[in-house]
């Protein structure tokens, strides 16, 4: 029988033990009930669910959007297009769209009227609009690019456009300085790329790309995607690379322009929604209307061909590297004229080799842009070892001759020293 105290410790027992649990179920329940608040309010709050750019050594500075960069970001799988309701609170707030964090100017009609000497100034003309040159009231010389009016494609882009390069900053993005909504009117304002875009500087009779510009221009490239690769969180596809979007600056260096600005009409299968450039686009793309990081990878192989023989997509550059292809040094014959004889063959060979990869049917198969920028960086490097060791030999051989020809001097002191004390 048990006994009347051992009842009351079970009692007191089993007593506290409930209560421990009670309190337990209690706090983890509170717990739980503050963090749904929580989630529920930033999900309401599109202004405040920021992400942060990961620097990653790349240069970026700023944040960027969670609802725009779900929209942007890698998902293998046309999304862009599909995830526009994401922009909803762009247009409800049409009065300032731009948060003020993402330290990009807002400009007025007026402003960029005056600037561009009431759009006069032409500089291009692309599917989003008229691009014009304009001198700022700083006095800063600036692009200013147009949406042309009624274009529904362009005023999604527009917005891209504005959110995303506003926080994304490399010094091989073009820099997206500000914008203007006014009058009817969208505009974004650009740095000024002074030596225009690749494809014109490729395709121009008049101009002059020595192999070091176009190896340095290579390895400019793919710093910009890397950064939109590897360096931005989430991260971010092209979509659309081509020689036509590489600006130059003064000094040759290259950027990577144009962001989210999909091109339904350059393709003309409308029917598909495939987005891009013809010649540009990966087959891999065109038959799974998957886009991924390894389609911005095609886009960039084909740019290196471009950079190599300055033959244009549409002008069958796939034959001509497939024919090259079928020997070690069958790109050879195809360098552009305007190098032969005036560039590294080993080097040139080694970068085809870099494209050709990146043009691998399989895009599992082709490199990351880590691997090619490492890959592109060592052929630049190699060359730096060679130069110096040639100049250390070189200047190792003068030290030795000016050590000869100093003993020569000595001996013939010497010698004559020797002569005139015989003479004596
Ligand atoms: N930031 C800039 N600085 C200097 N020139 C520029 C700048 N942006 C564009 N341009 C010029 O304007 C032209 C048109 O540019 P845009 O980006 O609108 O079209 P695209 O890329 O050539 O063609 P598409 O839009 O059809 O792909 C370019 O070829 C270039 O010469």
């Amino acid at each position: 029988m048990v006994k009347q105290a051992d009842l009351v410790i079970i009692c007191v027992t089993v007593g506290v033990a409930l209560g421990v649990l009670i309190a337990c179920a209690t706090f983890f329940a509170a717990r739980w009930y503050k963090k749904r608040i929580r989630l529920i309010r930033s999900s309401n709050d599109p202004g405040s669910t920021t992400l942060p750019i990961r620097t990653n050594g790349l240069e970026a500075s700023t944040e960027i959007s969670a609802s725009l960069t779900s929209s942007i970001a890698v998902s293998g799988s046309d999304n862009l297009q599909r995830k526009t309701h994401y922009f909803g609170w762009w247009n409800h707030q049409t009065k300032d769209p731009v948060s003020p964090a993402s330290g990009i100017l807002k400009y007025s009609y007026k402003e960029i009227q005056k600037a561009t000497k009431n759009f006069t100034n032409i500089l291009g003309e692309g599917s989003f609009g008229t691009v014009y040159k304009a001198t700022m009231a700083t006095g800063e010389v600036v692009a200013v690019k147009m949406l042309a009016p009624n274009s529904k494609q362009g005023e999604k882009e527009f917005q891209t456009e504005v959110l995303l390069l506003g926080r994304l900053h490399h010094r091989n993005l073009v820099n997206l300085l500000g914008y203007c909504v006014d009058k009817g009117q969208r505009m974004l304002v650009y740095e000024f790329m002074s030596n225009g875009s690749l494809s014109n500087l490729l395709y121009d009779e008049d101009k002059d790309l020595s192999w070091d510009d176009r190896l340095q221009i290579a390895v400019d490239i793919s710093h910009g995607i890397q950064y939109l690769h590897e360096g931005a969180v989430p991260p971010v596809i092209h979509r659309d690379l081509k020689s036509a979007n590489i600006l130059l600056d003064h000094s040759v260096r290259a950027k990577v322009a144009d962001f989210g600005l999909s091109k339904e009409e350059v393709f003309d299968d409308h029917k598909s929604g495939l987005k891009g450039t013809y010649g540009y686009m990966d087959p891999a793309y065109i038959s799974t209307s998957k886009f991924t990081m390894k389609s911005d990878i095609y886009s960039f192989g084909i740019i290196i061909f471009e950079l190599i023989t300055a033959i244009h997509p549409h002008q069958n550059l796939m034959e001509y590297i497939n024919l090259a292809a079928m020997d070690y040094d069958g790109i050879d014959g195809i360098i552009e004229t305007q190098l032969v004889g005036k560039c590294n063959l080993e080097e040139v060979r080694k970068l085809a080799k870099i494209a050709h990869k990146c043009l691998h049917k399989s895009p599992r198969k082709r490199p990351s842009i880590g691997e090619i920028s490492q890959g592109i960086m060592m052929i630049k490097q190699r060359r730096l070892v060679k130069e110096d060791t040639m100049s250390f030999a070189s200047s190792n051989y003068s030290r030795t001759l000016s050590r000869i020809e100093d003993q020569q001097v000595e001996l013939s002191r010497i010698a004559t020293t020797m002569n005139q004390r015989e003479g004596r």
